[in-house]
């Protein structure tokens, strides 16, 4: 009895320490709950932070490199570089005088000049209509009959205020007083006659007044036009391209003011519209004796009459402005010679234009004058004093604004104008 006791005993025992194994294990195994923290409320979504701003700024120059691809530039430029670019270095600067490019014109229809003998027809009345007030004044007095040293200076006065000048004044008031006292009497018609041959003969009518725009030697005409600001040069040189497709030349302009850039798009416009060509380069600033050289070049290419230069207005007082001058004179010359330099002058402007014209042919050598806005002034007087003192002819005036307002100088056609 007593062993089955003992036997009981083991028994239970090992059974409570089965159990307790048991549940040991359990909360062992996972049975134990963690804690986990709270779940934090939803909160608004947080603000995404700006990337940072990006501070590299491309240089002025800068521009993409498509210099790999094989795609035909529009634009051809004048000097590729030679050597490429280390591979680490920036990126070669862009050449600094792109070649000026022969721009064909595109106008689709063209117009046709007027011709010479038109244009001379409108232009005298137009010339008359504003200088007859000179002409007028100075037949008033001379034939007013009573011909004082009053009415003496005020005949003076009149050919000083039209812009004659000083000498070419004085000369024809004595001329004109040694006349009127040979002959004793005073006709209204004698002294027309008079006063004409005494203007005429300042006009000097002797002088060469042809424009040099016909092949020399096998090459084209180079005809370079300059003078100040605002002159009418472009306006000048389109007028000019017109009279000589009237007279049937082929014309090639270049557009050597490249310090405006509306300057070039201006002239290829005159250009366009009666079907020439326009060299020019597209960058404002661009050495204008290159495009005037590449202008020259082309239209020896081109087997062309004449290459007409635009040049930029300049003051005569700025003398590295003149030297550009020279430099563009003297680079043209290493391709061909300059066969007329015409220096434009505003008539409106009067005698200022003559120290002007002086200025210029210092640093060109000026061979015909071309009178611009005579259609605006009485002061047709210029025209003797600026033939004076540079002993170059006016070659060419001025009319008005209209495309075919150019004009060849005819020294009695312009006299005429002048007392009619
Ligand atoms: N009334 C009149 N106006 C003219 C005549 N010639 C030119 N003009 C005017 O003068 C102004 C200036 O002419 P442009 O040809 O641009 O002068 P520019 O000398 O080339 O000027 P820059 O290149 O700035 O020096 C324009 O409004 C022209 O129409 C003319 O004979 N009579």
């Amino acid at each position: 009895m007593d062993q089955l006791w003992v036997i009981l005993s083991v028994i239970t025992l090992a059974a409570v320490a089965g159990l307790i194994l048991v549940v040991g294990l359990f909360r062992g195994r996972g049975g134990k709950t963690k804690q986990l923290p709270p779940t934090p409320a939803p909160t608004e979504q947080p603000e995404r932070t700006p990337p940072k701003a990006n501070t590299y700024k491309p240089g002025a120059g800068a521009k993409i490199d498509t210099s790999g691809g094989t795609a035909t530039l529009d634009r051809p430029t004048a000097t590729p570089p030679t050597t490429p670019p280390p591979a680490d270095t920036a990126p070669a600067p862009a050449p600094t005088d792109p070649e000026p490019e022969l721009a064909e014109p595109t106008a689709p229809s063209l117009e046709r000049p007027e011709s010479a003998r038109g244009r001379m027809a409108r232009l005298r009345e137009r010339l008359s209509r504003s200088n007859t007030a000179l002409g007028k004044a100075l037949l008033a007095l001379l034939a007013g009959g009573k011909l004082d040293d009053e009415a003496w200076e005020e005949v003076e006065d009149t050919l000083l205020q039209a812009d004659l000048g000083v000498e070419a004044t004085t000369e024809v008031v004595d001329s004109l007083k040694t006349r009127v006292q040979v002959a004793g009497v005073v006709d209204e018609d004698e002294v027309r006659g008079w006063l004409h041959e005494e203007l005429l003969k300042q006009v000097n009518p002797t002088m060469d007044r042809r424009i040099a725009a016909s092949r020399v030697d096998g090459r084209p005409a180079v005809v370079l036009v300059v003078g100040v600001n605002g002159t009418g040069k472009t306006t000048t040189v389109g007028k000019l391209a017109r009279v000589l497709v009237a007279e049937d030349k082929d014309v090639v302009l270049g557009a050597a003011d490249t310090f405006r850039a509306a300057a070039a798009d201006q002239l290829e416009t005159w250009g366009a519209r009666v079907g020439v060509p326009t060299v020019r380069s597209d960058r404002e600033g661009a050495d204008p004796a290159a495009v005037a050289f590449d202008a020259v070049k082309g239209g020896a290419e081109s087997e062309a009459d004449v290459v007409l230069i635009d040049t930029a207005g300049r003051l005569h007082n700025k003398s590295n402005l003149m030297d550009e001058l020279g430099k563009i004179k003297r680079v043209i010359e290493k391709q061909s010679p300059i066969d007329e330099v015409l220096l434009v002058l505003d008539a409106t402007t009067g005698q200022n234009g003559l120290r002007q014209a002086e200025v210029f042919a210092e640093a060109v050598d000026v061979t015909g004058i071309v009178l611009t806005k005579l259609d605006g002034t009485a002061k047709g007087g210029i025209v003797v004093a600026v033939q004076r003192q540079l002993g170059v002819p006016v070659k060419l005036v001025g009319l008005g604004e209209g495309p075919d307002d150019l004009a060849p100088f005819d020294p009695a056609a312009f006299v005429d104008a002048v007392l009619d």
